[in-house]
């Protein structure tokens, strides 16, 4: 997909609202969580993540990230609960990370950053037909958020580290069949969850956002994988893919809730 959007300093996130307004509306992502001004929500029933049938096709460098697309079928791997009133099926996860450990999420917690931050994007197969037209309704979209920070190697994340070097070049795939990203969940599933969008243009505010507290570990080698990427195509100038995030966005006055007391 050749973008005229990007994160270097002509097209960044700051200029996305020239060809996208909705970059200045009401429910953007990310946001910055501060964990005081969150509400805990009884009525959020317990998140439930049904990744059994795990059909996973391909990994592939999109020029502004390396995501791992599934199959769009019937018994396709759902979440439901939650802040959810109805069922949401993975479409693809995909990752945002730094130039260095520091920083590189999109959503910051008090303020602090993270290394990287995983997104499932899920939509609501209930009542839409296509992503596209769920992608283009306010309950369209579930997204779930996990931050990544450096430690310890994680054993779940190595077969996508290690197949970063087959798509190293925007527009590369490889096939990546048989990827269950239950494993890439934190242990503990604690969530905040609010309204918002998506992080990259088109920006459709259609996204319900379910944020974990708890990080995953992965090392620093992992880290540094994601950092050999390439924003280029392999006859362009070679930029490195990194610093792919969209700072955080005015709150305008959203609640953000808690799973948890
Ligand atoms: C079409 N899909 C799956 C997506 N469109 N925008 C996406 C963004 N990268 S994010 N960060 O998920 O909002 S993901
Ligand atoms: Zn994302």
């Amino acid at each position: 997909t050749s973008n005229c959007w990007g994160y270097g300093e002509d097209d960044g996130p700051f200029f996305w609202h020239k060809g996208y307004p909705i970059a200045q509306g009401n429910r953007q992502s990310p946001i910055n969580i501060v964990t005081s001004e969150t509400v805990y929500d009884s009525s959020l029933s317990p998140l439930i993540v049904s990744y059994e049938h795990c059909t996973s096709i391909s990994i592939s460098n999109n020029g502004c990230s390396v995501a791992v697309e599934y199959a769009d079928t019937e018994q396709g791997p759902v979440i439901e609960g939650g802040p959810l009133s109805d069922a949401y099926r993975l479409k693809q996860f995909h990752f945002h990370w730094g130039h260095k450990d520091y920083h590189g999420s999109e959503h910051t917690v008090d303020g602090k950053t993270y290394a990287s931050e995983l997104h499932l994007v899920h939509w609501n197969t209930s009542k839409y037909q296509t992503f596209r037209e769920a992608a283009a309704a306010s309950d369209g979209l579930a997204v779930l958020g996990v931050f990544l920070e450096a430690g310890e190697e994680h054993q779940g994340l190595l077969k996508i580290t290690d197949a970063l070097n087959m798509v190293k070049f925007k527009g590369r795939t490889a096939d990546l069949k048989e990827f269950n990203p239950k494993c890439l969940l934190p242990k503990n599933l604690k969530y905040w969850t609010y309204p918002g969008s998506l992080t990259t243009p088109p920006l459709h505010e259609s996204v319900i956002w379910i944020v974990f507290e708890e990080p995953i570990e992965v090392a620093k080698k992992q880290m540094e994988k994601f950092r050999m990427l390439l924003f280029s195509q392999e006859e362009e100038d070679e930029k490195f893919m990194e610093n792919n995030f969209r700072p955080p966005q005015p709150l305008k006055g959203r609640q953000v809730c808690a799973s948890y007391n």
